[in-house]
């Protein structure tokens, strides 16, 4: 007889520039996850990551030293870094059998914060497609400091990370806005944060450039790079604040939904989750109400707090 078929395996890769928070984030995910009653294992796959936070079931550091690449092939951290991420795709069975014995968890990878290895580098996706081969469903979790929601420019060139990343990565895709915690000490935002999160009309976020003298002598490129975005329309994302258990809830319901977590049988789902996986917009859009409500002053609250100053 047939032995039985392996059971399929879900997770996340998690993503993000450099600092963006990967790391904290497998940590608070990995404690939210177990508490929710799901077997964790998180797997480092940043040979850079030094001191980990987390209790690490796989660690890429046992395969490949970052120090020794760099110091052997005399190459940059950079560089040490893509020649790491080379050698691990070349070396993907000892990958698997490190996987193997813990099938039945739940898996979070801590990836590299190098941006190239996200948005045309191959050796990443190569990994993450040769993943979904041994039947591991993930997500792609990209992290994005929400501190670049304070500068028009900055976000624009973020939403062009963000979709290169989607489309080079080709997995199911959630971009986040990390550290909503900061936000608002990172200075004023220009508009209401679901025209960040839901990337609403981009025209808007134009014309305020145009009063920068700097940025106006590249309003053609901007409308070029803006008018992409809009033709793709792939691009949205959910703020995070990763000491916040109701907005680590709401990641995990888009992510869960993203790989089909959320219709599998392994835990008992609560109506919550359900209802989450099947309603749209409008859910994200009072979830994001709250959340400006929660971290962002009310414009009377900023005029008060203004002239308390003066
Ligand atoms: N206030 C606040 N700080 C955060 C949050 N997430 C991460 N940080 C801080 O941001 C810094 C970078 O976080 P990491 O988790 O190391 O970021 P990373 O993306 O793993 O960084 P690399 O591995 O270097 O690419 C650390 O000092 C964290 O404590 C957050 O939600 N709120
Ligand atoms: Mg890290």
């Amino acid at each position: 007889m047939a032995g039985a078929a392996p059971a399929t395996a879900f997770g996340q890769a998690v993503i993000g520039p450099p600092g963006s928070g990967k790391t904290t984030y497998c940590l608070g995910m990995s404690e939210f996850l177990r508490a929710l009653g799901r077997r964790v294992a998180v797997v480092n796959l940043d040979p850079a990551n030094e001191g980990l936070p987390y209790e690490c079931a796989v660690d890429v550091g046992e395969l490949v030293g970052l120090g020794d690449v760099m110091d052997a092939l005399r190459l940059g951290p950079n560089g040490g870094l893509l020649y790491c991420m080379e050698y691990l795709e070349a070396n993907l069975d000892w990958l698997r059998a490190k996987l193997e014995p813990l099938r039945g968890h739940y898996f979070l990878f801590d990836c590299p914060g190098q941006v190239e290895l996200c948005t045309h580098h191959a050796a990443l996706r190569s990994i993450f497609s040769q993943m979904a081969q041994w039947d591991l469903r993930l997500t792609a979790v990209h992290l994005v400091d929400s501190h670049y929601c304070t500068d028009p420019a900055k976000f624009i060139s973020v939403l062009c990370t963000s979709l290169a990343t989607m489309l080079h990565v080709e997995l199911p895709h959630v971009n986040l806005l990390s550290k909503m915690d900061l936000i608002e000490h990172y200075g004023k935002l220009a508009f209401n944060l679901d025209y960040y999160t839901e990337v609403l009309d981009l025209s808007y976020l134009l014309e305020h450039l145009a009063s920068d003298p700097f940025f106006s002598h590249y309003r053609q490129l901007n409308e070029k790079l803006v008018q992409l975005i809009e033709d793709y329309s792939l691009v949205s994302f959910i703020p995070l604040n990763i000491q916040d258990k109701d907005s680590i809830q709401r990641v995990l319901q888009a992510v869960d939904k993203a790989n089909g977590y959320c219709f599998g049988i392994q835990e008992q789902r609560s109506l919550e989750a359900m209802m989450s996986a099947a309603m749209g917009a409008d859910f994200h859009f009072s979830s994001t109400l709250g959340i400006q409500e929660k971290y962002l002053a009310s414009p009377d609250q900023t005029a008060e707090q203004e002239a308390m100053q003066l």
